[in-house]
């Protein structure tokens, strides 16, 4: 009997507790209704967090901006933290720009150490002082540099491909472009060749792989879930793989170990590493890597520029990771897309051959390829690697009659803005002269966002745009892309991954 009523009242206990959790959970999901934002009805406890997975990020939201656009906003919950999206693009610009200093941080999950020093991760003075040292690195001056790097890579990578189609083989466009770019990030990033695309049990590309391949499904939950983050902690599960982060942090380790004996040696590497060290040892002013212009800009942001060692280790990782799925995800979707649609594929072999004149792409001549810029702008309207961004507000504000009260997430809604049929006619087909100089100025400037905007946009995005011209000028000056019978098109998409399920085929032709 009295066993009985111990378990009655433990059963009682956490009836009460289930019942306060719920109604803690619940008292926040209240918010936008008291603003009148409109968005559909939030569940206890998960939001509307349902929705998303149920249809995808892009789909959803492609679905939702359509449905509020016309209130210029409407608001989610993921767990109790409230997103307020934002449809309205001079509401989004005011953000990015005019009221940046109320929303300088993005929200941020917890990561594993060091990601927690990470640019993408660190907040206020901290993101000024580290962003301030990593911004030169992708300057004129460095990118030019850095450029032998990028060529060496550029030339291995046109010679496999010439070696596949000499065997007729089909090519799946995003395992090699994702070759091509770990290859790049190691020797622009650390000055190491890490042979991806000769060697098909390179670590780097084998550890890359297992650290994007994205984390399960519950760790998913938990990064958005914040009631679950202890349970996940209990059980000792990371969200990265430990493997993929031990080899990488290695990497780094033994390359800023081998480099110490240099510190204060004249001798130049030409990457990033190299300005981190730099900034490591803060010379102020002394530095013999830097030309003036970048040692101006440095000093005249007025904010200190030291990095400490876990500082270094976090950028040099982002740097590994950052430019990875990004750059390989916009090259392929965008060779992919210039196969499937030859008339814009003529074009574009016409301008390489003009511009060219049968040599390699230099550093100069990747800035006279237009249409290739306009190809790839476009590859990524469709497919834009980052489908959401968002500024956390830090005080209340009102930005043109939308009241955005402190600690709410602002979001923009990248890609469905870049669906909207009002922006872009006929949204979902591959139409490169949307980038004409005259097409931009008659548009929205923030109706096309792939790196961002404002100054929290990409910091890498020079370099991006640099190593993907380069790959994509140098195999249409030599092969052409076509179908095969291996091309799935409409693509499938894995779930949460801007992945086409059954890759990106196509076959390579030799061009006379
Ligand atoms: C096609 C390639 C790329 C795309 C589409 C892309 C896209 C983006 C986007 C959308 C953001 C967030 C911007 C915002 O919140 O306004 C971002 C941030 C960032 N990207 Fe990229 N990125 C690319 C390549 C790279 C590369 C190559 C690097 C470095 C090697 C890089 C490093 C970063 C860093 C460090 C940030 C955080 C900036 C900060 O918080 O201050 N990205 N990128």
């Amino acid at each position: 009997m009295m066993e009985l009523s111990v378990l009655s009242w433990a059963l009682l206990s956490l009836v009460l507790l289930l019942v306060v959790y719920v109604f803690y959970m619940s008292s926040s999901l209240r918010l936008f209704r008291k603003l009148g934002v409109p968005g559909p009805a939030p569940w206890p406890i998960i939001g509307n967090f349902h929705l998303e997975l149920k249809h995808g990020i892009s789909n959803y939201h492609r679905q939702a901006y359509q449905k509020y656009k016309s209130e210029r906003v409407y608001g989610l919950y993921r767990g109790k933290q409230p997103f307020m999206v934002i449809c309205d693009l001079d509401v989004i610009r005011d953000i990015c720009v005019k009221n940046f200093d109320h929303f300088v941080n993005r929200t941020t999950y917890e990561t594993e150490e060091p990601f927690s020093h990470a640019l993408t991760q660190v907040k206020d003075e901290h993101w000024k002082n580290i962003r301030t040292v990593v911004s030169p690195t992708f300057n004129t001056v460095r990118l030019k540099r850095m450029f032998a790097h990028i060529k060496t890579n550029g030339q291995l990578l046109v010679k496999y491909l010439e070696n596949r189609q000499e065997r007729n083989e089909p090519v799946e466009l995003k395992e090699v472009l994702s070759r091509y770019t770990m290859d790049v990030i190691a020797s622009t990033g650390f000055g190491v060749q890490s042979n991806s695309l000769e060697d098909d049990g390179s670590p780097f590309m084998t550890e890359a792989k297992r650290l994007m391949s994205g984390p399960g499904f519950l760790i998913i939950l938990a990064f958005f879930l914040s009631f679950l983050k202890p349970i996940l902690r209990l059980l000792n599960i990371s969200k990265l793989p430990r493997q993929s982060l031990q080899f990488f942090r290695r990497f780094v380790d033994a390359a800023v170990e081998s480099r110490k004996g240099e510190a204060g040696t004249v001798q130049s590497r030409n990457d990033f590493l190299q300005l981190l060290m730099e900034a490591m040892h803060d010379k102020d002013g002394e530095d013999d890597n830097m030309t003036p212009e970048e040692l101006a800009a440095l000093n005249s942001s007025g904010v200190k520029r030291k990095l400490n060692y876990v500082e270094v280790q976090a950028q040099a990782l982002l740097f590994l990771l950052a430019g990875y799925e990004t750059v390989s995800a916009s090259l392929s979707f965008t060779l992919f897309l210039l196969a499937l649609n030859p008339e814009c594929l003529q074009k574009a072999q016409e301008e390489v051959d003009e511009v060219l004149q049968g040599k390699f792409p230099d550093y100069e001549s990747t800035q006279s390829l237009h249409y290739l810029d306009m190809c790839l702008n476009e590859g990524m309207r469709l497919y834009p690697p980052t489908p959401l961004l968002d500024r956390v507000c830090s005080d209340d504000i009102e930005i043109r009659g939308i009241r955005i009260p402190k600690g709410v997430n602002a979001t923009f809604p990248v890609c469905a803005i870049h669906r909207d049929p009002d922006l872009w006619p006929e949204p979902d087909k591959f139409i490169p002269e949307r980038f004409t100089a005259e097409n931009k100025a008659n548009r929205h400037p923030y109706a096309h966002m792939p790196f961002g905007q404002g100054p929290r946009n990409c910091v890498g995005m020079r370099l991006a745009l640099l190593e993907m011209k380069v790959a994509l000028a140098a195999i249409l000056q030599k092969l052409t892309p076509v179908r095969c019978e291996k091309t799935v098109y409409p693509m499938n998409f894995v779930r949460f991954r801007m992945l086409a399920k059954d890759g990106l085929w196509v076959r390579l032709e030799a061009r006379r």
